[in-house]
Formats: structure tokens, sequence, C-alpha cells
């Protein structure tokens, strides 16, 4: 029903993620896409560009998006909601703006958005509402749509209990034996951006604080009062401060404290994209096999039924128009949800860097 805080119910669903290259000619433009004006040195990017062609140049990702949007579906008809499901990117086809031009040819006006990203800060939730606002720009007559995005579920006992269980199967795959170290990782961001995320009067590094809650609560959930949290994926000039320690780092670390068998969970993303099966699977794998570790990966929640029913769960909750429309992360149309939240510092100069002038 109508009303003043959120408004009639909402008939589709737009599975907005980060997008990735599905052949090898797609991977330098992607990657410009992803990093335009964001300060990546080059060095680092040819390195990105030899990962996915390692893996022929496809990432897994859309792939693995279109399992979870299909399972989505089958979930959202079993409740009984008719909500077709539309996929848009950021950084590569189908863009979101594709996405919003056929949803709304097809007669929507209403449509939520789930973002792939539990997280707050800039790079996991309010690029996510430039995307949009963006993807809208260049549809014609968007203006009437409204297309609401749901809140961070970092902290939803769903997202938490599928990981909880990938975990528990990873320490299955290692057997009996000497105790395992839980590593969680999550994407490294700058420490400057981190400072600045979440709403301007809170306390800032809300990316950080968020995925080391998560990860307490899933540790909690499994019964360990000992884990660690590290990051991966690291990307900027090194005199840059970035989250640390690395992945790797740590599991060096890790061997000369004496501990010889680890499960890592990639708490900090929902399914399998390229940076967990290279940076995973691929570098820290092979470092924990130089050690004489023993090493095995929790999956990624992906098609998980839990957390699948997580999101329906959250759907549901926002498709009638009202579900709390102050929760961080939530706003329509690619306005924030706090005025100056998550906003991107600026970047220090590259030293040694030509000047562009
Ligand atoms: C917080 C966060 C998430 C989690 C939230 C979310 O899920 O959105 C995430 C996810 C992902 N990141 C991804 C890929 C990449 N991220 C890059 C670069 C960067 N990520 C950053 C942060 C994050 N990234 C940052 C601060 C940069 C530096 C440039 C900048 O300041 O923006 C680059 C550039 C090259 C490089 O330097 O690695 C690539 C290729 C893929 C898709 C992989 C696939 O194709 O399967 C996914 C899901
Ligand atoms: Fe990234």
């Amino acid at each position: 029903m109508p009303d003043a805080s959120g408004g009639a119910a909402f008939t589709a669903l737009l599975f907005h993620s980060f997008g990735g290259p599905n052949q090898p000619a797609d991977v330098r433009p992607f990657l410009e896409n992803v990093t335009r004006g964001r300060g990546v040195p080059p060095e680092r990017l040819e390195e990105v560009v030899d990962h996915y062609l390692h893996f022929g140049g496809v990432s897994p990702i859309n792939r693995l998006n279109l399992d979870m949007i299909a399972a989505l579906q089958a979930e959202l008809r079993t409740r009984g909601l008719d909500l077709p499901i539309y996929f848009g990117n950021r950084n590569w086809t189908p863009y979101v703006a594709e996405a919003i031009a056929q949803l709304q040819a097809d007669g929507h006006r209403r449509a939520l958005v789930f973002p792939t990203s539990a997280w707050g800060g800039y790079s996991g939730c309010r690029q996510y509402h430039e995307d949009l606002a963006a993807g809208l720009s260049e549809v014609p007559g968007s203006a009437e749509l409204v297309l609401r995005k749901l809140p961070q579920y970092w902290d939803r006992p769903g997202f938490v209990a599928a990981a909880a269980d990938a975990v528990r199967r990873a320490q299955a795959q290692l057997g009996e034996g000497t105790p395992i170290r839980l590593v969680f990782t999550a994407h490294s961001i700058p420490i400057a951006a981190d400072r600045t995320a979440g709403p301007p009067d809170g306390d800032g590094f809300l990316y950080s604080r968020q995925v080391a809650a998560a990860a307490q609560q899933v540790a909690r959930e499994l019964g360990l009062d000992r884990f660690d949290l590290v990051w991966q994926s690291r990307s900027g000039p090194p005199e840059v401060p970035w989250l640390e320690p690395d992945i790797c780092d740590h599991l060096e670390d890790l061997a000369e404290q004496g501990v010889g068998r680890v499960v890592v969970c990639p708490i900090g993303f929902i399914s399998d994209h390229l940076e967990v099966i290279w940076d995973l699977d691929s570098e820290a794998r092979e470092v924990a096999e130089k050690l004489g570790m023993d090493y095995a990966r929790a999956d990624t929640v992906g098609t998980d039924p839990v957390f699948i029913a997580m999101i329906a769960d959250l759907i549901q909750e926002y498709h009638a128009g009202d579900g709390d429309t102050q929760a961080l992360g939530c706003a329509d149309n690619g306005s924030f949800c706090r005025p100056g939240c998550c906003q991107l510092p600026a970047r220090p100069a590259r030293s040694g860097a030509r000047s562009a002038g």
C-alpha cells in the first residue's frame, strides 16, 4: 500500500554486480573501466591482465552471478513473489544502463536493487550508488523510475551461517590433526578510503569494522575464539598505505609461529571471482605449500540455499514499499544513504610519477 515513507510495491529486481571479462578481448577494456581515474600503476595493471589471461581471459563472476540469479528467482517463486530479475554490472556488459533500459521497456517503474557487495565504503557501496545514478542518466525517460538499493547485509544471519558452513566443509577437507588456524580475508582498500568509510558524523573505518565484525560472528558460530583477519588483492602504488597484512605475508608469519594448518575464508566476497581464484587458490596456496602448511580455502556463499534465502528475506522486507529505508546502504536512484557518506579521499600524488603538467 502506498505511503509517505516507502511508496508502492516493487515489481522487479535489478541484480547489480561488478562485472568481469567473458573472453580475452574483453580483459583490457574491462580493466580500463575498473581503474579509470583510480591511480592504479600500469605495472600492477599488466600483472592483473596476466591473471585474467591465465584463466583464458574469462572471469567466473558472470556465470556465478547467473547461477545466483537462477537460484534466487526459483526461491522468490516458491514464496509467491513474482519479481523478474534483471542483471546489470558496473564494469562490463550487461551494463547497469542496459538492465535499466530493459526493465523500463518491460513496463516496470519500481525496482529493488540487490548489490553483490555486502559492505559499506566507497568501493563496496557508494560506487554502486554512483553507477546506478550514471546508468539512469543514460536511459531516456528514466526520471519516472524508482530504483531502491537494498541495504548492506554483511551482518545478516543467513550470510554468517552460510559462511560458517563453508568453513566447516573446508575444515573437513583437512581432516583430523593439529589445530587449524582460521584466516578471514577481504579486499584491501587504501587506509584513507577506510577512514572516510561510513556516515561523515560517524567514526569512519566502516568497511574494515564491518569485515571484522562479520568475521567475529562467523567465528562465534563455529565456536572459535581465535581467528585472524587479513587482506588481499591490494593494487595501489607501494607508497600508499592499504589495509594490511596481506594474506601471503601472513602465511609466512603463521609458519614462523609454528602454525601448520590453515583454512582461508574469503568473507569479503559473495562469489568466486577472479581475485578469489587467483590470489587464494593460486598465489596463497603456493605460498602455503612452499611453507609446508596444509591449506584449504572455504567456498564463497554463492548459491548456498541459506544465503539465497537471506537475499529473498531482504527482498521480502522491502518489496511492498516498506522496509527500513534508513538502513545503511539503502537509497533511491543512486542518491546516498547519508549526505557525504563514504567519500572518496583525495589521492596522494604518486611520488616518482611524471607530473601531468
Ligand atoms: C572493496 C572491494 C571489493 C568488494 C566489494 C565488491 O564486491 O564490490 C572489490 C571487488 C571486486 N574487485 C574486482 C576486480 C578488480 N578490482 C580492482 C581494483 C580495486 N578494487 C578495490 C576494492 C574492492 N573490490 C579497490 C579499492 C581497487 C583499486 C582501484 C580503485 O580504487 O577502484 C581491479 C583493478 C586491477 C587491480 O588492481 O586489481 C580489478 C580487476 C572484482 C571482479 C573480479 C572478477 O573479474 O572476477 C570484484 C568482485
Ligand atoms: Fe576490486
